[in-house]
Parts: structure tokens; sequence; C-alpha cells
């Protein structure tokens, strides 16, 4: 993130941040004031976001921390699309998105358990997206295997998914979620269902990953350990930004 230095209360008056540039101007992702209240049965409304501002500068990956409730798979939705704002913008590369359905964003969502397809190779669940897209089948198995090395798994393509352990079947997820060069991998708690020797051998790989991809990462998390592996953590508290730095500046050496 390029305010990666500033923390709420400590801008330097001079400074120009994203948060006060015009929404449209430069690389990655802005979110300006997004808000987004859900109705209660009383008839009320509880705002899950309140006018958040976010940037993710391209090629990053940014970690969104915060306790459970406190918004931050909504303002993962928010970036997918999946969420009405009753407020504020979502930019990327200099284009306004907010009224852009989800399947036209380019974004890849990847979720806590995967999701793979049971009843496809790992190969079919890895070229899922390009076969949909019509390209040829050759093109396919030289992608599918150039993703495949990447996520660490080659040689894989023709195993049924239900051989796999949780950790190389979030691997594979990672690889189908990559495969149409998204311009955005939105990864929701994306190792949180995997044992600790897991969380951290793959933990380790995913910002290499990411950048490695040459894509733009958002990475919901509660836990601590998981957002230092990001370039920058956003910390949340109750449907607010509270802090934003790097690893370090957020959460202490
Ligand atoms: N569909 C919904 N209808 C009503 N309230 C909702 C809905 N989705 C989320 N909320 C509320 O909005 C707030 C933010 O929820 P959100 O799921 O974004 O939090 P979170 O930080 O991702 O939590 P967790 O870590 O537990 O997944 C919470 O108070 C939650 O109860």
């Amino acid at each position: 993130m390029t305010e990666r230095h500033v923390t709420p209360g400590q801008r330097a008056p001079e400074q120009v941040t994203p948060e006060h540039a015009p929404p449209g101007r430069g690389d990655g992702l802005q979110v300006r004031g997004a808000t987004v209240r859900y109705p209660t049965r009383g008839g009320g409304s509880v705002t899950a976001l309140d006018a958040v501002d976010l940037t993710v500068a391209r090629r990053d990956l940014v970690a969104v921390l915060g306790p459970s409730g406190c918004g931050k798979s909504t303002l993962l939705r928010v970036v997918a699309g999946f969420e009405r704002l009753a407020a504020g913008e979502v930019w990327f590369d200099g284009r306004e998105v907010t009224g852009v359905p989800p399947h036209r964003r380019g974004f890849s969502l990847v979720f806590q358990d995967g999701q793979l397809f049971d009843h496809l190779t790992v190969g079919q669940n890895v070229a899922y997206a390009l076969r949909i897209r019509g390209v040829s089948r050759r093109r396919r198995e030289e992608r599918v295997a150039e993703l495949l090395e990447l996520v660490g798994l080659p040689g894989t393509a023709e195993r049924d998914p239900r051989t796999l352990s949780g950790g190389q079947r979030q691997r594979v997820a990672l690889a189908r979620g990559l495969a149409a060069d998204p311009a955005m991998l939105l990864l929701d708690e994306p190792l949180s269902a995997l044992d600790r020797d897991l969380r951290t051998q793959l933990g380790a790989d995913l910002r290499a990953l990411v950048h490695a991809a040459g894509t733009t990462g958002l990475l919901v998390t509660h836990d601590h350990d998981e957002a230092r592996l990001a370039d920058s953590v956003v910390l949340m508290e109750a449907g607010r930004i509270v802090a934003t730095g790097s690893p370090a500046e957020v959460l202490g050496a």
C-alpha cells in the first residue's frame, strides 16, 4: 500500500495520501466511504461497514484483520461486488466498478474450505475458468501445469481431489483462483480450516504466490500471525478501519 507508513492521527499535514486523492487516480483498488447496512428484525438496521476507505496498491497483498463481526467479510464482499452499498464507491485501476456485477470485475475469491469440485480431477478444477472461457485444451493443460508448479503441487493434475490433504486442497483452490489471471485475488480466511503446521507452510508461501502471479491480494483474517504475512495490514473494529500500516507498525515487532 502506498500509505503504508500512515496511521490515523499520524498524518503529516503536507502529505497527500490516496484517501485524499480523487478516486480513479492510481493503480490498484480504491474503496471510498463504503457503507453497508443490514436490516434488523425490529425494522432498524445494523451498520456493518461505516464509511470505510481502503487503498490496495497493485501487486500488494493486504490483510484485513479484526475480531469476529467487525465487518471484514462484508468489506471483502463489497470489493467482490456482492453487497449493495448504502454509500461509497469502489474503483479498480482507474475505473469505477461500484455497479459492476461480480462476474464482470475480473476478481477471484478463495474461501476457507476451498470448495473444490470433487467429481473433477485436480487439473479440471484448476482449468475450470479457462474451460468456461473457451481456452484450447492444449493451452489449458500448459496453464494447469504452470499453476500447479506455482502452488507447489507439480504433477498432480490427474489426482482425485478427495485424496489430497487439507493444505493441498487449499493450494489447488489458490491455483484455480489464479487460473483466469484475476485482477484481484480475494482471500476469505483461506488458511483457517488448516491445522497449525499446514497453516504455517502455506501461509509462508501466500505472499510470494500473489507476487509471482502478478495479482493484487486482499486477505481477510482474524489471525495476527496470518496478517503478518501480508505487505500491509488494515485493522478493523466495529465496521471501521482503525489502523493501517506495515505488519510491524500495526501489530508491533
Ligand atoms: N446478511 C446479514 N444480515 C444481517 N447482518 C449481517 C449480515 N451479514 C453480516 N451481518 C452483520 O454485520 C456485521 C459484520 O459482519 P461480517 O461478517 O462482515 O464480520 P466479520 O468481521 O467478517 O466476522 P467473522 O470473522 O465472524 O466472519 C456483524 O455484526 C454481522 O452480524
